[in-house]
């Protein structure tokens, strides 16, 4: 596999980014790290002397703050391509089958003592894996907030971090369980220093792989019960003392005295209690953590075992399945073939048109579309008076909020043309290009509207070939909880492959176009078609 970071900038001079600015979730692929696996059972600790609970309130009036710079917080840990390996590849390769259903990551549970090696355990599985998308997702981002007097505890090192009710488990099983499921999740960002989250959230996808790491990622039963293994790494509590002293001072903003403090109170009793019982749900120990290459070697071969079964090619797939006679679906609605819809396409089809004439035609053409799509959504009746003072019936469209994702980078020629025929609507986009070597889409990026749930959605390609971009580009809507039946593929031209293909796996998304072409050649170029539509539009 190639080194291959792909670094792409929204456009920002575009007219389509005047309605999706403020109101957008940036987020470029996510090249992650950790695991969790499965498993079948739960385990609870034992209970003998409990240690304290996080305090509850507090009284302390003194704060002491961590000196500025001191710490960072945890999404500077990013886990980045080290020699032959590349532990991230340029996009997400697909995470569904050909039916489009999401397939589960393998999800591995990383247990330990604080300061053990887990993160460097994580961070070694990642590297071995050399497996396109791996997600790493640690405990501490599901610290609970903080109440004033508990912060001025924290500050104190008189705040027990090392306590199951110092977690916010709910959050952690809901973000877990949806990782599992190949769907897109937001992780807060928890500063050491401040111990407190950040503003913002870090938006994680689903993965093939996700690691899961935390001093008490085994007390939860349910949340063990989502993990495909578990590992738990055995340090020596000497070790772990000296290597936390070293962390937390150089790294989270502590003091001397302070670290010893929490440690003899809290984190060692707290390792007595429940993290070190917690080893026996583990499937493998590792003792001496990352420093353990036969161990790690020993999990990322089991990983790699589970994982076959779980590859898929999709590209080729499609290719290959014939659909031929097979009546089109009740789910494809093209446009009229009038006399004008059929002039258009004879400029655009044709190789002689110039550059200024294709713009022009297909621009047309997309207005056409976009006002059949509008057709196609709810409306309700409405009574309005004329200037003349006698009532008209007519109708209102039923619907609050629309808005266009494109898929780039043809489906964004198709924004200005969906704003012009469709008032205050909001767009996203979506980035996926071939892999060259697997011939596979990958997702580069997405920008979309927050709240892109609620909308009724246009997604825009110019043409459908294969449907392999547009599959991936739906999946992406699907895993943002976009019902199915509120998406609306809109495409100048299709080729039938590309309907069936859609149409197969996901039976309830509108398929509008204004023309269905009947093949597709070795190079999934449409036929008779009209070119490369992106190449003829940019003159590129
Ligand atoms: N094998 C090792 N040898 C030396 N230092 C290590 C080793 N493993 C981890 N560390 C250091 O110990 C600290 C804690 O390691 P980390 O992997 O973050 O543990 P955890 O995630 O369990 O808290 C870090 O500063 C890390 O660099
Ligand atoms: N505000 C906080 C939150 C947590 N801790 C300590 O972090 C340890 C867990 O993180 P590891 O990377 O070491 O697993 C845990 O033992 C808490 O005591 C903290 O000091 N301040």
């Amino acid at each position: 596999m190639t080194e291959n970071v792909f670094k792409f900038q929204p456009r920002t001079n575009s007219a389509s980014d005047s309605g999706s600015g403020e109101d957008a979730d940036v987020q470029e692929a996510d090249f992650m790290t950790p695991l969790v696996v499965q498993t079948d059972f739960g385990c609870t600790s034992p209970q003998p002397k409990t240690p304290k609970s996080p305090s509850k309130g507090g009284t302390l009036k003194k704060r002491h703050r961590a000196p500025p710079g001191s710490a960072k917080p945890e999404e500077t840990r990013v886990l980045h391509t080290h020699g032959r390996r590349t532990l991230y590849t340029a996009g997400r390769p697909p995470w569904y089958n050909q039916e489009g259903q999401l397939k589960n990551a393998f999800v591995i549970g990383l247990c330990g003592g604080s300061a053990s090696g887990k993160t460097t355990v994580a961070r070694k599985i990642t590297e071995a894996l050399d497996v396109p998308w791996v997600s790493l997702v640690s405990m501490d981002s599901f610290y609970k907030v903080l109440s004033p007097e508990q912060h001025d505890k924290a500050i104190m090192n008189e705040y027990n971090f090392d306590h199951p009710d110092a977690f916010d488990f709910d959050l952690v099983i809901s973000t877990i369980r949806r990782l599992k499921e190949g769907k897109s999740v937001n992780v807060p960002i928890y500063n050491f220093a401040t111990h407190a989250r950040e503003k913002t959230m870090k938006t994680v996808y689903g993965a093939n792989v996700v690691i899961f790491e935390g001093i008490m990622a085994f007390t939860n039963a349910e949340l063990v019960s989502l993990m495909d293994m578990k590992v738990f790494v055995d340090t020596d509590s000497d070790v772990r003392l000296a290597r936390r002293l070293r962390r937390d001072i150089a790294e989270r903003g502590r003091e001397l005295q302070g670290v010893l403090k929490q440690y003899m109170k809290f984190v060692k009793p707290s390792f007595e209690h429940y993290i070190e019982p917690s080893m026996r749900c583990a499937d493998i120990i590792v003792p001496r953590g990352g420093e353990n290459d036969v161990a790690i070697n020993l999990i990322v071969l089991h990983v790699h075992n589970q994982l076959q079964a779980r590859g898929f090619k999709l590209r080729s797939k499609q290719a290959q399945s014939s659909h031929n006679g097979q009546p089109m679906p009740g789910t494809l609605r093209v446009v009229e073939k009038t006399s004008q819809v059929c002039g258009i396409h004879s400029f655009i089809r044709d190789k002689a048109t110039s550059r200024d004439e294709f713009i022009f035609y297909s621009k047309r053409l997309m207005r056409l579309l976009f006002e059949f799509a509008l057709s196609m959504l709810p409306f309700k009746n409405v009574t309005v008076d004329t200037p003349q003072g006698i009532p008209y019936t007519g109708k209102h469209l039923a619907v609050d909020k629309i808005a266009g994702v494109s898929i780039l980078r043809a489906g964004e020629t198709m924004e200005q043309a969906l704003c012009e025929v469709c008032k205050d609507v909001s767009v996203g986009k979506i980035l996926i290009q071939t892999n060259l070597q697997t011939g596979e889409p990958e997702l580069h990026y997405t920008r979309l509207p927050k709240d892109i749930k609620d909308h009724y959605i246009f997604l825009l390609d110019a043409t459908v070939a294969t449907g392999a971009a547009a599959m991936m580009a739906i999946r992406v809507l699907l895993d943002h909880d976009v019902p199915e039946e509120k998406i609306f593929l809109c495409s100048l031209l299709m080729a039938e492959s590309g309907v069936h293909t859609v149409a197969y796996a996901f039976p309830k998304v509108n398929i509008v176009t204004t023309a269905v072409d009947k093949e597709v050649d070795a190079d999934f170029h449409i036929l008779p078609g009209l070119g490369n539509f992106g190449d003829r539009y940019f003159g590129t």
